[in-house]
């Protein structure tokens, strides 16, 4: 791979997102910068899919642009966005019958040329990003057979041999264990600080937020409604508003944060009748 060439941020400017019946991503303006993990955070529904998609691409922006370092993202070819951005989806349909390294070679799409002639990288590519993500040993098995697990890390290794400057993610870890939770999160730390990679994650556990993020965006219904680093966002005052239960936040001993969610239903919940306003902390 080399992923030592990146340094291009990706920005959404005023973005707004529908299905048809209304907008459910409302003028988002976020800025997700190289060498930086973005955390997507917020309750269900309340439109971080919708947002990554749409900075992705893959969902027509009702208002707004996204940009990649200085260009605007409608105006680039599929191939030339494929080698600067990718997106982990939160579910792929399975093919059937290829094997694990049929699997992550798709990644290589857009550094090929015609009849897959002159992808000179493409083979160390591959196997560095089975190695990375722990699925070299099940290079020869078809993919069909493998756990959910398994299948979420092959998909991995796919969107890294595409070795691009932004990585967007919805939702990694699940099906993920123990093990490989903290191995991935640690992934996207080491692409962030040694390669320069712009990477925006969702992610649902806010303890791997605090863990893994320099940045944390809150959407509720919707909206930011706070962005900055997690100690200025991950607060208990923020995640009980928007969550609309008692959340509690410590350190450990080692300093780091603890989100303990206490349990108790409060009467509103941010998502469901917005009260905490525009958003309150400003982007680092
Ligand atoms: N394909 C779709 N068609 C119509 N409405 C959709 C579609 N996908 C999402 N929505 C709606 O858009 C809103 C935001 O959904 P989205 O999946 O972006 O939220 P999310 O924050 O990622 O949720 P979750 O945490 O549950 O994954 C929801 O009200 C959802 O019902």
């Amino acid at each position: 791979m080399n992923l030592s060439r990146n340094g291009v941020g990706l920005s959404s400017t005023g973005v707004s997102i529908g299905y048809g019946h209304g907008h459910v991503v409302h003028d988002v303006s976020l800025h997700l910068r190289p060498g930086r993990v973005t955390a997507l955070v917020g309750p269900n529904g309340s439109g971080k899919s919708t947002l990554l998609r749409g900075m992705a691409r893959l969902q027509r922006l009702s208002t707004g642009t996204v940009t990649i370092g200085e260009e605007e993202v409608s105006g680039l070819g599929a191939r030339e966005l494929a080698r600067r951005l990718t997106v982990l989806a939160q579910s792929r349909p399975t093919p059937q019958g290829i094997t694990v390294r049929d699997a992550v070679e798709l990644g290589r799409h857009p550094h090929r040329g015609r009849w897959r002639s002159r992808d000179a990288d493409g083979p160390l590519a591959v196997q560095r990003a089975m190695e990375l993500t722990g699925v070299a040993a099940l290079a020869e098995d078809t993919v069909d057979t493998l756990s959910g697990g398994q299948l979420q890390r092959v998909w991995l290794a796919s969107c890294l041999a595409q070795d691009t400057a932004v990585l967007l993610l919805d939702e990694p870890t699940n099906h993920l264990d123990l093990r490989y939770q903290v191995e991935l999160l640690d992934l996207l730390r080491q692409l962030a600080d040694e390669h320069g990679v712009t990477v925006g994650v969702v992610l649902h556990d806010l303890n791997h937020a605090a863990q893994v993020a320099d940045v944390v965006a809150v959407l509720a219904a919707g909206s930011v409604v706070a962005c900055g680093s997690p100690e200025t966002v991950l607060t208990a005052e923020v995640l009980s508003e928007v969550w609309g239960i008692e959340i509690g936040v410590t350190r450990d001993r080692e300093g780091r944060l603890e989100v303990r969610p206490r349990g108790c239903r409060r009467t509103t919940a941010l998502h469901d009748e917005p009260t905490l306003g525009e958003p309150a902390l400003v982007a680092v």
